[in-house]
């Protein structure tokens, strides 16, 4: 049996916690023989609701969970962790952007970004989810310089999952026909989309459907998907978004398929010609533990100027906390 890692997630007594602990703690993110500590971290208010989740997840007797920490402090959470997921943060109601939820959660991505640079282990791996997510993501990762920025990420994945899901059932065929899906840039209603790479069962995506489909259908329903489920629901994605940031680890954890690749908001290094520092979206691979920007694809004219609204977006939501960037 290997040795147990330290998983550390906040917002662990809200929604989306109650799908995502369970998956971890049976191994569903890293591997069915990884034990794991999960380090819990809410709010003091909800620290009796965050017991009862804890007893539930003794009540599964999972064999790979290993440990349970319980706190209000994310000191204790984040103590030797080498693995984040910062769920915690207000979710959106209707008719409201992710971006309006700036004022309310920006706060809280920099206290935990300090406080994993300075108790995390310094290999650690965060997935920001709370939204706006590439925004906070940016927020907890320079609030902690002495961790290499790379380790900061973004989700995505949701937006990639649903992008598939759309496309096969379009085509009718199913997700594991669907390859090299890619949204580029914020998660968020600028988000983009591209199908001008994918394949279905070996064919260009883009050439199996029309472009008035694509471009007046296709892009807008994935775009506005997450409403789209507050609307239906009555509360924002939960149990799927649970699964994606199971996802989003697993790839970063224990690699990519082979001829695949996966949607991480990340650190641009300039590739693409999107400013450095920002966490936009990429099409990445994995290996080792490692990410890569996948290099070399061809960007039409349609392209740029989506990716490049999104990442204006991302620009302007940057400027708007530059008092939480150190
Ligand atoms: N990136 C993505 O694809 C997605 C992001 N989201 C976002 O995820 C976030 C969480 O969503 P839900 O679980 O549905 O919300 P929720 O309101 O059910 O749960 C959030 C939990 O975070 C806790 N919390 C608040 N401040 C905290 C802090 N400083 N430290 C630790 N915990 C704290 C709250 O007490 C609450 O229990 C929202 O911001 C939502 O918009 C949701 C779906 C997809
Ligand atoms: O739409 C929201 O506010 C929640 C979310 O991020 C999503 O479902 O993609």
């Amino acid at each position: 049996m290997k040795a147990p890692v330290r998983v550390a997630v906040t917002g662990a007594a809200g929604q989306i916690s109650y799908s995502l602990l369970f998956r971890i703690a049976s191994g569903d993110m890293l591997g069915k023989d990884q034990p794991v500590i999960l380090q819990l971290l809410e709010i003091t208010p909800a620290l009796e609701a965050l017991k009862g989740v804890a007893m539930e997840l003794d009540d599964c007797a999972f064999p790979l969970l290993a440990g349970i920490v319980q706190t209000d402090d994310p000191k204790v959470a984040f103590k030797d962790a080498q693995y984040a997921l910062l769920v915690g943060a207000r979710p959106r109601g209707p008719g409201m952007e992710r971006k309006d939820l700036l004022e309310a959660n920006a706060a809280i991505f920099s206290v935990q970004g300090k406080a994993i640079n300075e108790v995390a282990s310094r290999d650690i791996k965060v997935l920001v989810v709370g939204n706006p997510a590439n925004t906070n993501a940016l927020i907890a990762q320079r609030n902690a310089p002495d961790i290499n920025p790379r380790q900061f990420t973004a989700m995505t994945r949701l937006d990639h999952n649903r992008a598939m899901a759309q496309l096969a059932g379009k085509v009718g065929k199913t997700v594991n026909d669907v390859k090299k899906m890619l949204i580029w840039g914020n998660h968020s209603s600028t988000q983009y989309p591209d199908l001008h790479h994918a394949t279905v069962d070996g064919k260009a995506a883009i050439d199996l459907v029309d472009q008035s489909w694509y471009e007046g259908t296709y892009i807008p329903e994935v775009q506005q998907r997450g409403a789209a489920i507050i609307k239906a629901r009555g509360a924002s994605s939960a149990a799927s978004a649970a699964s994606a940031a199971v996802d989003h680890m697993r790839s970063w954890a224990l690699g990519t398929a082979e001829g695949d690749w996966v949607s991480m908001g990340i650190y641009s290094d300039g590739s693409y010609g999107i400013q450095e520092g920002l966490i936009y979206s990429f099409p990445c691979t994995c290996k080792n533990g490692d990410w890569e920007i996948v290099q070399g694809l061809e960007i039409n004219e349609f392209s740029r100027a989506r990716m490049q609204a999104t990442e204006q977006e991302l620009a302007e939501e940057r400027d708007a906390v530059q008092h939480l960037l150190p």
